[in-house]
């Protein structure tokens, strides 16, 4: 399941994104906004981290007006890796190398041809598994030791 969340920022570029996941069979679960009346981007981005950390969602996905705001909400939660990501090769290099478990976009910053393309990049990209990466990876949820 991939849960997604977005604000008004994000909410047009959200539904062309959930179209596209239909095309495929990609099963989500949409937490909202369903509009684009004016809200608070922390709102989204704290239940998809909900429905990640729970292990609800394997996956999320939140896109605001830049995709910033909602993704430094989300990272302030142990255990989650939100990417923002407008191009392709950042969003395979985050899933190989940071395993990153929520792609974030700007929904004033894309088009929904590089976008649904982002989103398939990022569905479709194995954690390369690396040891050096596993490593970095424990180190960010880490105690501080300095
Ligand atoms: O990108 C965002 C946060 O990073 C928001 O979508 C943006 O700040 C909303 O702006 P406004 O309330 O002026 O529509």
């Amino acid at each position: 399941m991939i849960a997604l969340g977005c604000d008004h920022g994000g909410f047009e570029l959200m539904q062309e994104v959930k179209k596209h996941l239909d095309e495929q069979k990609i099963a989500y679960k949409d937490f909202g906004t369903y509009d684009t009346k004016s809200t608070d981007y922390p709102v989204y981005a704290k239940k998809v981290v909900k429905s990640i950390l729970s292990g609800e969602s394997e996956k999320g996905i939140l896109i605001c007006g830049t995709g910033i705001g909602i993704s430094i909400t989300a990272n302030r939660y142990k255990g989650i890796r939100a990417a923002l990501c407008s191009d392709c090769f950042s969003a395979a290099a985050t899933r190989e190398h940071n395993d990153a478990n929520i792609l974030a976009m700007g929904g004033r910053v894309l088009g929904a041809g590089l976008a649904c393309r982002i989103v398939d990049t990022f569905l479709n990209t194995p954690f390369s598994e690396g040891e050096r990466h596993k490593r970095r990876i424990a180190m960010i949820d880490a105690p501080d030791e300095a």
